[in-house]
């Protein structure tokens, strides 16, 4: 079994409860409500321009050319492709994007920003691509869920949005598949503890993917944030 198999064993029953999530039910039936859009595309502007930082750490580690032409080719898909998911879900609830880009991070966005920032600063290229996998990861097996659920996406309000990441990256493999294996070609050279380490890293990006959902479904803030302006 190749690490990359391993991880996603272990983490199916995240997966599971994430495909059961409200939100992302609330996607699949049409059904999302405009203040947890509202602040879940506020939070994950945030978020993926923590994303964007941590392949540019990405790139100071990388030792080929190869490396940084594919990370930096994700930096311009994520600035640029990725609001195509953002436009559809602003859409359904009459939002202005341009008016959602200057929120605060909430607790969870600031905690998972953290342990990415982490993986770049102080980890290795094994560490950074384990907590990076679960972002797209995650997403494309929601995507590709919806998909097989759904007989027809004719009409669906948030049809661009599940397509979107059904299909995600490229014809011949898909941006997780590719992480995956470059994850496997490190993993190859690594010890046990450093293999264990990674897992640990990928695993809690898992559970913060849930908390993603749960924190914009519910809209959780920081505690005092309307008593006194903590963010
Ligand atoms: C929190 C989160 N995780 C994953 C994705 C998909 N890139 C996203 N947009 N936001």
């Amino acid at each position: 079994m190749t690490f990359s198999d391993q991880l996603k064993q272990k983490a199916e029953p995240i997966l599971q409860e994430i495909y059961q999530h409200p939100f992302v039910k609330g996607i699949e039936d049409g059904t999302l409500p405009k203040e947890a859009i509202k602040f879940y595309v506020q939070q994950d502007f945030l978020y993926l321009n923590a994303f964007v930082k941590i392949y540019a750490q990405a790139i100071t580690k990388s030792t080929t050319r190869e490396d940084m032409d594919f990370f930096q080719e994700q930096i311009h898909f994520t600035l640029h492709s990725e609001t195509i998911a953002h436009q559809n879900l602003c859409q359904v609830a009459h939002l202005s994007l341009d008016q959602l880009k200057d929120g605060a991070l909430a607790p969870t966005t600031f905690m998972y920003q953290q342990h990415m920032l982490e993986q770049g600063r102080d980890g290795t290229m094994l560490d950074i691509l384990a907590g990076l996998i679960p972002c797209p990861w995650t997403y494309w097996e929601i995507g590709k869920h919806i998909m097989n659920r759904t007989p027809s996406l004719e009409g669906h309000p948030f049809r661009d949005w599940i397509e979107f990441y059904g299909k995600y990256g490229s014809e011949d493999m898909t941006f997780a598949e590719e992480l995956f294996r470059r994850l496997d070609e490190k993993a190859q050279g690594a010890t046990k503890n450093e293999l264990n380490h990674a897992e640990k890293v990928f695993l809690k990006s898992c559970e913060l993917e849930w908390r993603f959902w749960e924190m914009s479904f519910y809209q959780e803030d920081w505690k005092f944030n309307s008593l006194i302006k903590i963010h």
